[in-house]
């Protein structure tokens, strides 16, 4: 049964489930792998702070979500696999506006994401 996504509990059930999906997907997998290697317990669990703070507002992330994909060696392929997985895990677990949000949300930090990374690597051509 669909459910709103309301509380942590949802947010710990997206999460396990998107990163399932990334971990059996040819293509975004082994980038994941190379960074995270056996860190995926401590990778979850950022995760979860991360959409609580950003879905319900409860404010458990204290980082700073960009660094981390500076140098990743992604393009919009990447991207656009990684919002269609979410996109996907989103319509298969929850309905109601929590989940328009949630793509909304991750497809305008998506964005972002690719343009830094484009202006990363003009500044730094010799480091990729
Ligand atoms: C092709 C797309 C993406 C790839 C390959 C990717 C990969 C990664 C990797 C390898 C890490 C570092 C994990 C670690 O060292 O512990 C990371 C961290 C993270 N990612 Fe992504 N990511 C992608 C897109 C996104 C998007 C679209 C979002 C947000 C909507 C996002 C949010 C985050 C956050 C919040 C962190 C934790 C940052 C921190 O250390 O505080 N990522 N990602």
């Amino acid at each position: 049964m669909e459910t709103e996504i309301l509380k942590l509990e949802d947010i710990k059930l997206l999460v396990n489930a998107f990163y399932d999906k990334v971990r059996s997907d040819h293509l975004l997998a082994p980038i994941f792998n190379e960074v995270i290697e056996d860190r995926w317990p401590e990778h979850l669990v950022k995760m979860y702070t991360f959409w609580q703070t950003v879905l319900l507002g409860e404010r458990t992330y204290t980082g700073s979500p960009f660094p981390p994909h500076a140098r990743l060696p992604v393009m919009k392929e990447h991207f656009d696999r990684w919002l269609e997985l979410f996109y996907s895990t989103l319509d298969e677990n929850f309905e109601g506006e929590k989940v328009a949000e949630a793509k909304w949300r991750a497809s305008r930090i998506a964005e972002v994401f690719q343009m830094r990374i484009e202006m990363y690597r003009e500044d730094n051509p010799f480091l990729i």
